[in-house]
């Protein structure tokens, strides 16, 4: 039996905490059979119900050894007095019912061993066997070549016609200026193995040394840990099968039992109390990944010499830290290879294009030096909100206005023929015959958001200045189901006009992607460059160092992962001006254009016509699943209206 939407959910969110489907599943139908099927009891809370009772499971399995009869599990009541759930001997029964999708046991135990630092090969790193690249090999394309660069990912389309799409630019908190990636290796084979390293992926499986490891800091006043709380596991749990839990794991279980359920207000509640709790759950949770750590071994075993079972994938956080939140990777099928690529958190320059960043450049009417605090909340809108027509943007509670957004949706959609501007020397058609360039197709109008930056004399946290404090969201990469590889998603509701990311990536001038492209075979499935050319009409003579792409293939953050949908999307793609007045370089940032439950993949439309018969080498067969999809060789699909917004 496949498990039902809601059960995924559940089963999904347990994943998040760590806990595979099989685990939870006979406490689920535990709890289905209690509450007589009443999935609002379970859900509520964020699952609260579910991870208790789980919990309370697992630590009666684990800890106490053989269950006790009815009375003492969860047919009675647990240590803490809360009615109980489920009793063992239907615990057994349930466990046997193992539905064929779901992840048996040894799919469970097996996928531990993907963890395992050595499942991931130590990789190079970008700046092993280096050469700098040159863009002379441009002025030589060839038609075919000129086919090729048509994979890309393409932009707004006008009328049928249609253009790599637009992206924005470096380092919105201000970090990129002199950063120079350094030069690829011109094998993609070198560069593709810098991806994950140690630091993003779960710790390696039990050992001894794990198991005899004290004082893990948990808390600290800063980095430098000046002063700091840290767990010391008794020798003796050497004896035992303990194996030290994730950390962010067992932090999540005490958010959920203090926090999500506002048990700190509660008589009992003290901070002696948090303290004994936090070290009681890691103890629960490292013992439990010392006993499935064990299985795994024999079963990986299995694995290989049956050769039938493929390990799934966690990644506790694939940004290696470099952003404010973790977000963490989940393969729960085990089908698929990791991504391979560097994690950036913000754009950086690869090496020729010129994105000039000076003080000297933003004139005192393009900023707000005067202002102080938060500048949403004064009477007048300050200089910074001219771009947007004398209003902000955001709102105060850090989401994009209805009616911009509304604006913005409606030109994505439904383009007219005055949101396209033309190039007289476009750099796309340049870039593909040199000598003899064909005629600009058009570039569309982008409504931009101009937040405030270093000259402005507001403070960090000014309600303007959303995409430059980075993600904030609790999203996941996920393996989707629908063959388009990995995607995002979230892991919270979001409301409508949420900031989620910036799609992030190399700064490359277009002649520098187009060589990238020729030089490479570029075979690889999935394609990652992104053309900033927002400004490309409005400029006469725009330098080759000034015509800019963005391609996360190598370097990027999350945004990379973000899927095609068409129309329908519940992401928009918006360019955000931070530190460069010029528009030749900016920011392209993802905002929710709907509310998005969690758990939904987050998609973006990237103006994709696959009617285009000039280009029959599509990017790839979109399976986007949308009754709107504009890619008619699907089948099924018939002759699609736009929505309108
Ligand atoms: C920017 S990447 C998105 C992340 C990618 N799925 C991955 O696994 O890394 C774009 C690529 O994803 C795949 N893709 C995105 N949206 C798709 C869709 N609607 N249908 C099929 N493939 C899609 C295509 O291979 C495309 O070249």
């Amino acid at each position: 039996m496949a498990p039902t939407g809601r059960a995924e959910k559940a089963f999904s969110f347990m994943m998040t905490l760590g806990i595979s489907m099989e685990e939870v599943k006979p406490v689920l139908i535990k709890l289905l059979r209690v509450y007589e099927g009443n999935w609002e009891l379970i859900e509520d809370d964020t699952y609260r119900t579910l991870v208790d009772a789980y919990f309370d499971f697992d630590k009666d399995k684990v800890v106490e050894g053989e269950r006790k009869p009815n009375g003492s599990g969860y047919g009675g009541q647990n240590s803490t007095g809360e009615p109980s759930l489920v009793d063992s001997d239907d615990c057994h029964l349930l466990t046997m019912d193992s539905s064929s999708k779901m992840l048996s046991l040894e799919d469970r135990k097996i996928s531990s061993k993907n963890f395992e630092r050595k499942n991931i090969k130590p990789s190079q790193t970008i700046t092993e066997d280096v050469k700098p690249e040159t863009s002379s090999q441009a002025s030589h394309s060839t038609f075919s070549e000129v086919k090729k660069i048509s994979n890309l990912p393409r932009g707004a389309a006008k009328d049928g016609e249609s253009y790599p799409e637009k992206a924005s630019s470096a380092g919105p908190r201000g970090q990129f200026e002199n950063n120079t990636v350094k030069p690829r290796a011109k094998k993609p084979k070198l560069l593709t193995s810098t991806n994950h390293n140690g630091d993003i992926c779960v710790k390696p499986l039990s050992t001894q040394d794990q198991v005899l490891q004290s004082n893990i800091t948990i808390a600290s006043s800063s980095r430098l840990e000046e002063v700091k709380i840290s767990l010391n596991c008794d020798s003796a749990l050497s004896g035992l099968n303990f194996s030290i839990p994730d950390l962010d794991v067992v932090m999540r279980f005490m958010d959920r039992k203090y926090l999500s359920s506002c048990k700190t207000v509660d008589p009992p509640f003290s901070t002696a109390k948090l303290l004994n709790d936090l070290c009681s759950i890691f103890l629960k949770l490292g013992l439990r990944k010392g006993s499935n750590s064990n299985q795994v071994n024999s079963h990986s075993q299995q694995h290989v010499i049956q050769g039938e079972r493929k390990p799934f994938n966690f990644i506790s956080d694939i940004t290696k830290g470099s952003e404010k939140v973790k977000i963490s990777l989940i393969d729960e099928f085990g089908s698929d290879a990791l991504p391979k690529f560097n994690y950036i958190p913000y754009n950086t320059i690869y090496q020729s294009a010129i994105v000039s960043i000076s003080l000297a450049r933003i004139s005192d009417e393009g900023c707000c030096s005067d202002c102080s605090g938060d500048c949403l909340s004064s009477s007048l809108p300050c200089a910074c909100a001219r771009e947007t027509g004398g209003e902000f943007a955001y709102t105060p509670q850090g989401l994009l206005k209805e009616e911009f957004l509304k604006a913005c949706v409606t030109m994505k959609n439904e383009p007219q023929e005055h949101h396209y501007v033309y190039c007289q020397e476009c750099p796309l058609e340049k870039s593909k015959n040199e000598y003899m360039p064909e005629r600009c197709k058009g570039h569309m109008v982008r409504k931009f958001i101009k937040e405030c930056w270093r000259k402005c004399g507001c403070h960090m946290l000014c309600g303007n200045r959303l995409v430059q404090r980075g993600i904030t969201c609790k999203l996941q990469v996920f393996l989707t189901r629908q063959g388009k590889g990995w995607g995002l998603r979230t892991l919270e509701d979001l409301p409508k006009g949420t900031f989620i990311c910036e799609y992030v990536g190399e700064i490359l001038t277009n002649m520098e992607l187009y060589d990238r492209i020729m030089e490479e075979s570029w075979n690889e499935r999935h394609t990652y460059p992104l053309t900033l050319d927002a400004d490309w009409g409005s400029e006469k003579g725009l330098k080759d160092e000034e015509a800019l792409c963005l391609d996360a293939t190598y370097n990027g953050n999350v945004g990379r992962f973000v899927n095609h949908r068409c129309y329908d999307a519940n992401l928009i793609d918006i360019p955000v001006e931070i530190e460069s007045p010029d528009h030749h370089y900016y920011h392209l940032a993802f905002f929710t254009n709907k509310n998005v439950s969690a758990y939904e993949e987050l998609t973006w439309d990237y103006g994709i016509d696959f009617a285009d018969e000039d280009h029959p080498i599509k990017a790839f067969r979109c399976s986007c699943g949308s009754t709107l999809c504009r890619d008619k060789k699907q089948k099924g699909k018939g002759k699609m209206k736009k929505p309108s917004s």
